[in-house]
């Protein structure tokens, strides 16, 4: 390649905003469009959309469950393959490499192997609920025992977020002063995505991020495999399986500490100089990216 470049489209604009054109009448500020719903509603395990949202299901047993391919060696689901998605993984597919990417409710669910590990973990949870309620509910149809487990499974990502998660990223004062007890349901509160949190304010989380993923067993030890570092890791399903499945990642997530956002080191080497190495000409590098991104919408 003469002169690589690294792979980089602008988000779309919202049909009609950032047209200075007189046809409109008048200058529009430029807007994008949220692809998955504002909610904290689990759509990561079902999708933003009915369709997809069907797609995942289990319709033909009519228990409530979402779907699955093939088990792990103690009979625990996997995801089910993606078919005809655009996702990076099928770039590496070949002869040698016939596993497809995972699909789930996000499409990045494939992005790294810890966040594969996550999307897997709440599909299962789905199931398990799914299953007791079942259990408990014998005249209930499929369609209850699913939109029941849903809420449930809502509610779980609900409750971790504001009570485990926030409070520790914002501190307690922080969380009190910004956010505080939940006081009902508001209809009038905007839910949607600011373009300065999603470019900018909630990417704090690229600074968190190790190099590598540590993969513990069951004596939280390092597993035969070792850990595997993150350029390694990228779009990579076919990893998951064939190196222990989702519980040492798992284990290697819980047991080791975040990375310290340093001041000369903000985003570690594998996302500024590797990332997605496998599915791109041109390595990616996600600081580089994280700036354009910013430039590219109307943040101030
Ligand atoms: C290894 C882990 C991660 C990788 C490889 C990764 C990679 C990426 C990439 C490639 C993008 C799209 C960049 C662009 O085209 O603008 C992105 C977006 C984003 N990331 Fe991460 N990320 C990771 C972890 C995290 C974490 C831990 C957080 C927050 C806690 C986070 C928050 C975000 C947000 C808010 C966006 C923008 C989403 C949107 O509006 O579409 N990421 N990330």
């Amino acid at each position: 390649m003469k002169f690589p470049c690294i792979e980089f489209e602008r988000s779309a604009a919202v049909c009609g905003s950032g047209e200075t054109s007189l046809i409109f009448n008048q200058v529009t500020y430029r807007e994008q469009v949220n692809l998955i719903t504002s909610f904290i509603d689990a759509s990561n395990v079902y999708g933003s959309s009915e369709v997809d949202a069907l797609d995942l299901r289990d319709l033909f047993s009519d228990h409530g469950l979402l779907r699955f391919d093939i088990v792990s060696g103690n009979q625990k689901p996997y995801l089910p393959f993606e078919k005809d998605s655009l996702m990076d993984c099928r770039r590496n597919r070949s002869i040698d490499n016939p596993i497809r990417c995972f699909l789930s409710g996000d499409f990045r669910a494939n992005e790294q192997l810890g966040l594969t590990a996550m999307h897997t973990l709440w599909f299962r949870e789905h199931n398990r609920i799914a299953g007791k309620l079942l259990e408990m509910n014998a005249d209930w149809d499929g369609e209850r025992i699913y939109q029941e487990t849903r809420k449930i499974i809502g509610a779980m990502m609900q409750h971790i977020t504001y009570k485990h998660w926030l409070p520790l990223i914002l501190g307690q004062d922080g969380y009190n002063r910004w956010i505080g007890d939940y006081k009902g349901y508001d209809s009038n509160v905007n839910p949607s995505m600011s373009n300065e949190f999603a470019t900018a304010a909630f990417r704090f989380g690229h600074t968190l991020i190790n190099p590598r993923l540590e993969r513990l067993g069951n004596d939280f030890k390092s597993i035969p495999s070792g850990p595997i570092l993150l350029h390694e890791a990228f779009f990579a399903p076919e990893r998951m399986l064939s190196e222990g499945g989702i519980d040492p990642l798992l284990r290697g997530l819980f047991a080791s500490p975040l990375k310290k956002p340093l001041s000369n080191q903000l985003l570690n080497n594998e996302l500024t100089e590797k990332l997605f190495h496998r599915s791109t000409d041109v390595a990616l590098d996600l600081a580089a990216m994280n700036i354009q991104r910013d430039m590219g919408t109307t943040s101030p």
